[in-house]
């Protein structure tokens, strides 16, 4: 196998490789951009005009996905997977996957979207240096972009496989691409009604890719990833990296199940208190009227919403930070 292929070896060694760029047999250009950035270039011949980006990482403890991008990575190493589509493989956060932990000092996910610039240490460094590599990638004209941001969640969940998918002013979802995420096996989709400060968020909104966050399971540490299955998501993403995706129909969403925000629970101050107990699973339904938390002066979150469930409930993210989100389910009405 090339050593480019080798990208999570050098990542955990924080080690730089002696060759940047190498192709394999089959024509294929692997080049070694920055730590735990790698892009791969099909033969000219062979390009679909596809350019797929794949983050995984983001949070350092999140193993599955990490591990995922790099079979990957080897198989287009060795010459078994043939890509049609330029490729752009990121490990978000070296220094927190070296550590084992979701981030060192602060959450590299709530960094994008400018909100590095108000900040400062590495992990603010690393924001703006995913988001230029990420510009870069997807500056070539009259080219699809695709790009999905792959996580695991501290909880367990109800729901296990899902995605969330951004929102743009003036942008609709695509019925399409939730086709193909269902395709992937993926459950739900929360569906986004707002801004945010997400990797994938920053994609969707300033580069203009279709762009998801995808929950896989549980976060655990590598190699004890037996049950995270993530099977028909790396069954898909072979296919879309080798062009020969079958072609979902708009009609397969197949029993994905839609939800949207309702509210997001901002931690507001050290007095917030969230009412849930400490092992709840994401998409846990909580009664009209239930108070889910408190805060400073006075400030309560009481359930008003029919339907309503809990996703990331976290009470020990920093003051401003979301705390939670809670979502109901939606109807396929408003897809393009
Ligand atoms: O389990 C949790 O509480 C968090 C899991 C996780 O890292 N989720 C992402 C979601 C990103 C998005 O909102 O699109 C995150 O919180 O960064
Ligand atoms: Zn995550």
């Amino acid at each position: 196998m090339l050593a480019l292929g080798k990208l999570l070896e050098l990542t955990l060694a924080g080690r730089e490789p002696a060759e940047k760029t190498q192709l394999t047999v089959e024509g294929v250009r692997m080049r070694w951009l920055s730590e735990g950035a790698l892009e791969v270039r099909p033969p000219e011949a062979r390009d679909n005009g596809l350019d797929l980006l794949l983050s995984a990482g983001i949070h350092g403890n999140e193993t599955a996905p990490i591990e995922l991008l790099d079979r990957l990575l080897h198989d287009i190493a060795r010459g078994d997977l043939k890509p049609c589509a330029r490729i752009l493989f990121l490990f978000g956060n070296p220094e927190a996957i070296r550590k084992g932990e979701r981030f060192v000092e602060q959450d590299v996910n709530r960094l994008f979207n400018g909100r590095h610039e108000q900040s400062s240490g590495s992990e603010a460094l690393r924001a703006c240096e995913l988001e230029r590599l990420a510009a870069s990638f997807f500056s070539l004209p009259d080219r699809q972009r695709l790009h999905y941001d792959l996580h695991t969640a501290i909880r367990g969940s109800k729901i296990e496989q899902f995605a969330l998918y951004p929102w743009k002013e003036g942008r609709q979802h695509s019925r399409q691409e939730l086709a193909r995420l269902r395709a992937a096996g993926m459950e739900a989709v929360l569906l986004q009604n707002k801004p945010s400060i997400v990797f994938s968020s920053y994609t969707y909104d300033k580069l203009g890719a279709e762009s998801f966050t995808l929950e896989l399971g549980k976060a655990r540490p590598f190699g004890q990833n037996d049950g995270v299955n993530v099977s028909l998501l790396e069954n898909r993403l072979k296919q879309i990296i080798e062009g020969n995706e079958p072609e979902s129909t708009e009609a397969a969403l197949d029993g994905l199940q839609l939800f949207s925000v309702a509210r997001e629970i901002i931690k507001h101050s050290d007095s917030f208190r969230l009412n849930l107990p400490a092992d709840i699973e994401n998409f846990s339904e909580l009664d009209v009227g239930y108070l889910l938390a408190e805060d400073i002066a006075n400030t309560r979150w009481i359930i008003e919403e029919e339907g309503a469930r809990i996703i990331f409930p976290n009470p020990k993210v920093k003051n401003g930070l979301r705390a939670g989100i809670l979502i109901v389910p939606t109807s396929d009405d408003n897809l393009a």
